[in-house]
């Protein structure tokens, strides 16, 4: 099967062969594909000549623990016609797009899966997850005192002229696993509120010299429940005062906090823990290591010490040993052929690489082999970030 680029005045067979491939009529607002950098365009060719697969790939930065941002390919845009399955389109896509992401000098790759049975073969392992938190107002009383000097205003999504866009990109560039949203995503509202320009209120929040320093972009959904898309702040106080603001809404049962972190601290804010409850606790975003060396080295680290990886990479057909060491924050790794402590999938140092997920739980999980006693442990101790890396950005 033949892989090609797509070129710029292929947009709209690109957009149908993705629509009939999802099954979907082209209800998705034009917006959302306007997104797409065709030059990072693939079809897969049937024989006959005709585009029977897609996959796409947006440019990023992602933040990895340390502050440190990279650059990173988001794969997108995957599918292959209904009539064209099961014979390599995706696999031929993927590996061709493995390879361009290197061509590119890039070390990490990453994607939302639409089914978590279909990337861990081409390297790609869960790495930061997400839930909803539903509040019962009338439980809501906060077991903490109020701890801000700033204020809230409200806008309407219309309005916001580019505060979302400097408080995001000030909040992602400190949060691991964050992504960047290009400039272009909110300038042509492509994607989910609040960058589309769908019609919300803004809870933007100020600093006491009134600068924006956080928002909540929410709207009434089912009756009496207000839903909030996102919540960004720059740090716990200010997350806390948008909560607050929310909750504090007349005519509304509960409110509905999409896209928590795993650290989410509102539950423990509450007089009654089992006032927020917990749901739709899922993978986000997945990761590629294309470069193990390099990506070892670009993200900082919390704790002293040295471990021997054994990774292997079924999909390139890679097998590596690396040695890491990591001394006052920073990593040294380097090739070596000392006993391992542990072995693993490429796919399982996706998922632990940004800290969300602890290499003994694969290690408990039958996924990771631990060569001696002690090395999950001293794994856990280096692997884990700053904070638990988060990604609300869809795409
Ligand atoms: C990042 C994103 O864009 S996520 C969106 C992904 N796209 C979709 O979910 C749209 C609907 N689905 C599809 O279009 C297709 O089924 C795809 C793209 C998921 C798979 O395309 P195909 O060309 O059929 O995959 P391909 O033939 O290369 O399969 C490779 C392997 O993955 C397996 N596989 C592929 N899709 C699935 C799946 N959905 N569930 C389980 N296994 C799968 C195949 O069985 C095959 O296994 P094997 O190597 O052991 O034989």
């Amino acid at each position: 099967m033949e892989i090609r680029p797509t070129t710029g005045d292929e947009f709209d067979v690109f957009v149908d062969t993705t629509h009939a491939a999802f099954a979907r009529f082209p209800e998705t607002p034009a917006t959302v594909w306007s997104a797409l950098e065709m030059d990072r365009g693939l079809f897969a060719m049937s024989d006959d000549g005709r585009p029977v697969g897609t996959a796409s790939a947006h440019s990023f930065e992602l933040t990895l623990p340390g502050e440190a941002v990279i650059p990173v390919s988001g794969v997108t845009a995957v599918g292959v016609l209904p009539t064209h399955r099961r014979r390599g389109a995706l696999s031929a896509m993927m590996l061709r797009q493995l390879a361009d992401f290197r061509a590119r000098g890039e070390f990490l790759s990453v994607l939302l899966a639409s089914e978590a049975v279909i990337y861990r073969r081409f390297g790609y392992g869960p790495a930061t997850y997400t839930h909803r938190l539903t509040v019962q107002r009338h439980q809501a009383a906060f077991a903490v005192p109020q701890a801000d000097g700033g204020s809230v205003e409200l806008l309407r999504r219309a309005d916001c002229g580019e505060i979302l866009e400097e408080v995001y990109d000030r909040y992602r560039r400190t949060r691991p696993g964050a992504l960047s949203r290009p400039r272009r995503w909110w300038t042509a509202g492509a994607g989910l509120a609040p960058i589309s320009a769908a019609p919300r209120y803004i809870a933007v929040h100020r600093d006491a010299d009134g600068v924006p320093d956080g928002y909540a972009s929410y709207s009434h959904t089912a009756p009496s429940t207000l839903t909030v898309d996102e919540t960004i702040a720059a740090d716990d106080a200010v997350g806390t005062a948008l909560a607050r603001f929310l909750l504090e809404h007349d005519l509304i049962t509960q409110v509905v906090f999409k896209h928590c972190p795993p650290d989410h601290p509102l539950r423990w804010q509450l007089e009654d823990f089992r006032a927020a409850e917990a749901a739709d606790d899922t993978d986000w975003l997945w990761v590629r290591l294309l470069d193990i060396p390099r990506a070892l080295t670009a993200r900082g680290w919390f704790a002293d010490g040295e471990l021997v990886l054994d990774v292997d990479d079924p999909a390139l057909g890679e097998h590596g040993r690396h040695l890491l060491t990591v001394r006052d924050g920073e990593a040294d790794c380097v090739p070596t052929d000392r006993e391992p402590d542990l072995s693993l999938d490429v796919s399982d140092l996706g998922s632990i690489y940004l800290g969300g997920t602890a290499p003994s739980t694969l290690v408990r999980a039958g996924r990771v082999r631990a060569h001696r006693p002690g090395a999950a442990a001293l794994a856990d101790a280096l692997f884990r970030a700053e904070r638990p890396p988060h990604c609300l950005h869809w795409f």
